[in-house]
C-alpha cells in the first residue's frame, strides 16, 4: 500500500505487524465530525466480497461510530438502498442480527454514471444532506472515496469527485481517494494514470491499495525472514532450489467480465499481488520498517530481475470463460499464466522464482512454496518423494483457518494459522525460532 506518507493512517501501515485491535491502544490523534465513506462500484464483486465486509469489521470493532459515519454506494446499476443491502448482507459474517441491521442502516445507494456531472451532483447532495443532518457545526467533514471499479474509469471518476464532491471548504476535514490495482495496463498507461490523478489530488490524498499486503502471512514474511535465526542462513541460492508463488481459484469470472476481460490474469494477480509477495520473499533486509525503506528494497530486487524469456511464460484461458455473458465472445484474455523470474544478484543467481496464477482451476489457494536443495547423503531417500519443501499458505481455507497447523513431515513443512492469531504469535514470539511453535 502506498500513499499518504505525510499523514500516516493507522490502517495504511504496511510496516506494522500489529493487529487492528491493538491500534486502539495507540495514541492516535482522534478526529471528530462526519465521516462519509463512498464505495464507487458498489454493485460489483470487490464491493460485496471485500470492501463492505471490511467496513463491517471496522464497525464491529468500534472504529466506525454510528453517530459519525455514513456509507454511500455508487454505481450505474439501478438499485434501491435495500437492494444494495440485500446484495451484501450474505457477505457480512459473524454478527448478531441487531448489529448487522445497525450497520446496514448506515448504507445508502446513489445511482449514476462514471462520467457525467448529474450523478456526482446527486451524490454530493446526498452526502451534504447527511452532513447537515448531523448538525456538525464544529467538527470536520471527512470524505473517503473508494474506487471499487475497473481502472479504466479512474480518471473520469476522479475528475467528477474533484469537480462535484470535495469536502466543503467552509469546514475543516479532508477528501481522500483509495484506488485499487491494477494501476494501468502497462508502463505508459500507468504513468498517464498517475499524472492524471496527480493533477487532481495531492499525493497524500491518494491511497493505492494492494490487499495482499494486508494479509497477515504476507505482513509477517518480514518477521519470518529477518527476525528468525532458523531461516536467516538458509534463505539463499546455496540452500534453495526454487521458489513457487502460486495463486489458484476454483471459480471463474462469474459476471466480472466487465473488469476482468480488459485486464486478464497477469494484470489482475501477477503484476501486483504476486510481485509484491515475490519482493518480500526475495528482497534484502530493509534499513528499518519504514515504508520508504521497504519500498527501496523492493525496487532493488525488481531491478535485479532479468528480462522474462518467452519460452518461460505459459498463458491459457479456461474452457467456458466466454460463456460468461459479461465476457465478449471473441475474447483471448488469459485466465491462467505462469512466468519464471530470474534474479541476477548474489543471493539468488540460479534460483528460479515461478509465479503462477489462474482462475477456474481445481482448487483455491495462495501459497509460497520454497523448495530446498536435497539434503546431502540423504538416508531417507527424499528424492523419490520430492524435495524438502517449506510451504506458507497465504489463503488458508475455512477449515484450515480454524486450527493452528504446523507440521513437520519428512520432506515438507507446512505452516498455516488462523487469522487473528498470527499477529499475536509473531509479536510475542518474534525472537523465537519458528520450530518452537510446533504443538
Ligand atoms: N473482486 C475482487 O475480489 C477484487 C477486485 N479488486 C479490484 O477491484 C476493481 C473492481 O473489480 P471487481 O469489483 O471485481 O469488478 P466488477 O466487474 O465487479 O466491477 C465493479 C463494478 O464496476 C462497474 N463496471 C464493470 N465493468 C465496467 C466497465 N467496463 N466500465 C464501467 N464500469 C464498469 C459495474 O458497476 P455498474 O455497472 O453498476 O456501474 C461493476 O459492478 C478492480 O480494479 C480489481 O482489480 C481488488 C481486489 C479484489
Ligand atoms: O485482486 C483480486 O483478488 C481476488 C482474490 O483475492 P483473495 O484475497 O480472495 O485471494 C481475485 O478473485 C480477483 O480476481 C482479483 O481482482
Amino acid at each position: 500500500m502506498s500513499g499518504g506518507s505525510s499523514e500516516s493512517s493507522p490502517l495504511s501501515g504496511q510496516n506494522s505487524f500489529s493487529s487492528l485491535s491493538s491500534f486502539k491502544d495507540l495514541e492516535l490523534s482522534s478526529e471528530s465530525g462526519c465521516l462519509s465513506i463512498v464505495v464507487l462500484g458498489a454493485s460489483g464483486d470487490l464491493a460485496k466480497k471485500k470492501t463492505f465486509p471490511a467496513l463491517f469489521h471496522l464497525f464491529q470493532q468500534g472504529f466506525l461510530q454510528a453517530g459519525e459515519v455514513h456509507i454511500f454506494g455508487y454505481a450505474r446499476s439501478n438499485l434501491s438502498d435495500d437492494g444494495l443491502r440485500e446484495r451484501i448482507r450474505g457477505y457480512l459474517k459473524g454478527a448478531s442480527d441487531e448489529h448487522l441491521s445497525q450497520f446496514l442502516q448506515l448504507i445508502k445507494y446513489v445511482s449514476g454514471s462514471y462520467d457525467s456531472g448529474e450523478g456526482f451532483e446527486l451524490l454530493n447532495n446526498t452526502i451534504s444532506e447527511y452532513e447537515t443532518s448531523k448538525n456538525n457545526e464544529s467538527g470536520s467533514y471527512r470524505r473517503l472515496f473508494y474506487l471499487a471499479l475497473p481502472p479504466s474509469v479512474y480518471p473520469s471518476v476522479c475528475k467528477m469527485i474533484r469537480s462535484y464532491c470535495m469536502n466543503p471548504s467552509s469546514h475543516t476535514g479532508w477528501t481522500r481517494v483509495i484506488v485499487e490495482k491494477p494501476f494501468g495496463k502497462d508502463l505508459d498507461s500507468s504513468e498517464k494514470l498517475s499524472a492524471e490523478l496527480g493533477k487532481l489530488f495531492e499525493e497524500d490524498q491518494l491511497y493505492r491499495i494492494d490487499h495482499y499486503l494486508g494479509k497477515e502471512l504476507v505482513q509477517n514474511l518480514l518477521v519470518l525472514r529477518f527476525a528468525n535465526r532458523l531461516f536467516l542462513p538458509l534463505w539463499n541460492r546455496d540452500n534453495i532450489a526454487n521458489v513457487q508463488i502460486v495463486f489458484k481459484e476454483d471459480f471463474g469470472t462469474e459476471g466480472r467480465g466487465g473488469y476482468f476481460d480488459q485486464y486478464g490474469i497477469i494484470r489482475d494477480i501477477i503484476q501486483n499481488h504476486l510481485l509484491q509477495v515475490f519482493c518480500l520473499v526475495a528482497m534484502e533486509k530493509p534499513v528499518s520498517l519504514k515504508p520508504e525503506h521497504i519500498r527501496d528494497e523492493k525496487v532493488k530486487v525488481l531491478q535485479s530481475v532479468e528480462p522474462i524469456k518467452h519460452e518461460e511464460v505459459v498463458i491459457g484461458q479456461y474452457d467456458g470463460y466466454k460463456d460468461d455473458p459479461t465476457v465478449p465472445d471473441e475474447s483471448n484474455t488469459p485466465t491462467y499464466a505462469s512466468v519464471v523470474l530470474r534474479v541476477h544478484n548474489e543471493r539468488w543467481e540460479g534460483v528460479p522464482f515461478i509465479l503462477k496464477a489462474g482462475k477456474a482451476l481445481n482448487s483455491r489457494k495462495a501459497e509460497i512454496r520454497v523448495q530446498f536443495k536435497d539434503a546431502p547423503g540423504d538416508i531417507f531417500r527424499c528424492k523419490k518423494q520430492g524435495r524438502n519443501e517449506f510451504v506458507i499458505r497465504l489463503q488458508p481455507s475455512e477449515a484450515m483457518s480454524r486450527t493452528l497447523d504446523w507440521k513437520w513431515q519428512l520432506n515438507k513443512v507446512s505452516w498455516t494459522y488462523p487469522t487473528g492469531c498470527a499477529t499475536k504469535m509473531l509479536k510475542s514470539q518474534k525472537h523465537m525460532s519458528v520450530l518452537s511453535w510446533t504443538r
